[in-house]
């Protein structure tokens, strides 16, 4: 999220005035974070194009028919959630663009009411237990750095994700940090 903001300086600057206007300077409460909205499809749309998870491994316990694909028993499948959120199909030829305006309306809209196009989480009784946990730390997180600083990227920054167990930036992914207030 970092590096799309210090990217993408418009929306750096929206979600920091409706941090600035829930929180002001003060620190996060539970109160507000349920407010935070361009701060949600901004996470939303970070987790569609760079969530961690690079995939979903799972056993296929029988032999299943889906439409025309025969899945044998005893395979190992992988379902692969970053291909779907990338799928020009479901996303529209701007996919790799980073839009956070699509989740304007929920992810229910977003998503044509289709919950297999975005799934960052994991789908069904295996879904990540970690994810209200996941997602509150980082709204508390970034609207703090927000509060203080103004986030830019370094030239030193290159562009490298990597799935490594889960997806990584290879290089690390450097940023400059101004403060927004003389005396911090
Ligand atoms: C942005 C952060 C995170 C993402 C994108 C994420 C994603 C996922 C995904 C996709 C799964 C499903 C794996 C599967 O079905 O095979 C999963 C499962 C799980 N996650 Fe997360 N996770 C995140 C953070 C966390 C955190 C912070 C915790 C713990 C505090 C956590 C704990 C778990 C656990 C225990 C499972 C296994 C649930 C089960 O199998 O019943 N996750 N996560």
């Amino acid at each position: 999220m970092v590096l799309l903001l210090a990217s993408h300086g418009d929306w750096q600057e929206k979600a920091r005035r409706e941090v600035i206007e829930i929180f002001g300077n003060q620190y996060p409460n539970s109160e507000g974070l349920s407010k935070l909205k361009i701060m949600t499809m901004i996470i939303n749309e970070t987790l569609r194009l760079y969530g961690p998870s690079n995939g979903m491994l799972r056993r296929v316990g029988r032999e299943v028919q889906m439409e025309k694909v025969v899945l044998p028993a005893n395979i190992d499948i992988l379902i692969a959630n970053v291909a779907l959120h990338h799928d020009p199909l479901l996303w529209g030829e701007d996919v790799h663009l980073f839009k956070p305006d699509r989740f304007a309306e929920g992810i229910a809209k977003a998503t044509n009411y289709n919950s297999a196009a975005f799934f960052p989480f994991g789908l069904g009784p295996r879904t990540c237990v970690g994810m209200t946990f996941a997602t509150t730390e980082t709204k508390i997180v970034l609207s703090m750095i927000l509060q203080r600083y103004a986030i830019t990227l370094s030239p030193a920054y290159v562009h490298s994700p990597i799935p490594i167990i889960s997806l990584k930036p290879q290089h690390g992914i450097q940023v400059i940090l101004k403060s927004l207030h003389s005396d911090a």
